[in-house]
């Protein structure tokens, strides 16, 4: 499968002792978010510490094309909103790339509107479920025009005037809750977004930070009821954008599963929705010390402090998958070297993500020789501590489907394998974390492209 451009082979080998002090690139949930709230709103955006991935370049493109005007100066972008409610239609159409996060937060935001615009993807964003977003944007009025299943491309219609909804999530998905309150800010009344299981809350906290109206009720059983008024004013503000949690995952696992190393890791976003890998890592026995825990921007950050360790399996329950969903490829193969058995449940959601995340993990498990078995919704990872006999000594490579976390999670692996790991794609990470290669091999991590599987 291609992204457009030439498949990047890579492969990892053992490696020892990674150590330095590290940041890492900006949190690409708050960085979509950034581009898209700062493109909205009257006045003057200023950001610092922005993710420069494919993905959110993308949604600075798509605000451009609805009237916002973006620019770099030294190391701030600069955005000049064009005001809530006076979003342009987009002449051609809003090309995603990869994003999902880009894409469905995009339809609520644009979608109730009164004219079309219509969203594009790459074979991966055009295989995944929008039905999900296009579901409650149709009780607000939208018409939707879409391919086959409620797959891209799609075109939206707004009404003239947009139905305020009361809307009960029916997945645990921060983009659905997202796509639904922010095609709140464009609907007259109150848009309420009901969600049962809390997933992350940047959107929820950045529209209070550009001064929507918004507010959030949580019950006894943790049902969270969240009110935003619509047509509102939001306002630019100055964003620093923390380190991604989600990136950070990659040379921290790295560093527990390859002997002697010690790692610091700068100014990484703690927010409690987001540190479910963390604290799993520390219930196997993982030496991660979190220092200098402080407040920044209304986020929670901290360094963290990462030392090789001797790993036990655990069980990964159900309702911690929020918190940690674009996780779980790396998690397991942190699992494939612990000792005993990990299980990790309440999985569904991988299923959807840029690649069936569930089974692309299975499979590269398999080819590198650990033994785990994939349930409809579960991941069971028998480990093996010292990796004795794992990686390819054929030099087969693990198929990653367009998945910048396959791709990264498999070359983690190959640092602590006895064989080499191969990929057969390294340049789908440039979508969320195109600084991965330079930032691992300047730990000491041996990676290496692998022109020799191209052929
Ligand atoms: O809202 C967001 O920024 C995201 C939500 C999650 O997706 P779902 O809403 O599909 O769970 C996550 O997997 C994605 O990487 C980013
Ligand atoms: C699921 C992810 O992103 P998105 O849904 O935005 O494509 C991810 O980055 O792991």
């Amino acid at each position: 499968m291609s992204h457009g451009i030439a498949l990047k082979p890579a492969k990892s080998r053992k490696s020892t002792n990674l150590s330095g002090t590290v940041r890492i690139p900006g949190d690409k949930s708050i960085s979509h978010r950034s581009f898209m709230f700062g493109g909205l709103a009257s006045g003057e955006t200023r950001i610092t510490g922005l993710l420069e991935g494919e993905d959110v370049i993308n949604t600075g493109k798509a605000m451009q094309a609805m009237g916002a005007r973006i620019e770099k100066v030294g190391a701030e972008w600069i955005i000049q909103g064009t005001g809530n409610g006076a979003l342009l239609a987009p002449e051609a159409p809003l090309d995603f790339g990869n994003a999902g996060t880009g894409c469905r937060l995009t339809m609520g935001l644009v979608g109730v509107y009164d004219f079309d615009s219509t969203f594009i993807g790459d074979g991966s964003l055009s295989k995944r479920p929008m039905g999900r977003v296009l579901d409650p944007l149709r009780e607000m009025g939208v018409q939707v025009t879409s391919t086959a299943g409620d797959r891209l491309p799609v075109t939206l219609r707004g009404p003239r005037t947009p139905n305020p909804i009361t809307y009960r999530v029916p997945m645990a998905s921060a983009q659905v809750k997202s796509a639904v309150l922010l095609a709140g800010l464009n609907t007259p009344g109150i848009t309420t977004v009901i969600e049962p299981v809390m997933t992350r809350d940047h959107t929820e906290k950045m529209l209070q930070g550009f001064g929507a109206n918004l507010t959030v009720e949580t019950d006894g059983d943790g049902v969270r009821t969240i009110r935003l008024e619509g047509r509102g004013r939001l306002v630019g503000q100055v964003i620093d954008v923390p380190g991604d949690p989600s990136s950070t995952a990659f040379p921290l696992v790295a560093a527990l599963l390859v002997p002697g190393s010690d790692l610091v890791i700068e100014n990484v976003l703690m927010n409690p929705t987001r540190t479910g890998l963390i604290l799993t890592l520390q219930e196997m026995g993982a030496d991660i010390d979190v220092m200098n825990a402080r407040s920044a921007g209304g986020e929670d950050v901290a360094d963290l402090r990462v030392r090789g360790s001797e790993l036990k399996g655990v069980t990964v329950p159900a309702d911690r998958a929020p918190s940690m969903i674009d996780e779980y490829p790396v998690l397991a193969i942190a699992a494939a070297f612990a000792e005993g058995t990990t299980t990790m449940l309440g999985l569904e959601e991988l299923r959807v993500k840029e690649s069936d995340r569930l089974s692309a993990t299975a499979a590269g498990l398999k080819l590198n020789g650990v033994d785990c078995d994939e349930g409809k919704e579960t991941l069971v990872v028998r480990g093996r501590p010292g990796g004795k006999g794992y990686g390819n000594a054929a030099g087969k490579a693990v198929v990653t489907h367009l998945d910048h976390r396959i791709a990264m999670s498999f070359l983690v692996m190959g640092l602590a394998s006895e064989h080499p790991v191969s990929v057969d794609d390294a340049g789908i990470i440039a979508t969320s974390f195109p600084e991965f290669m330079d930032l691992m091999t300047g730990l000491g991590a041996r990676i290496e492209s692998d022109e020799s599987q191209a052929a």
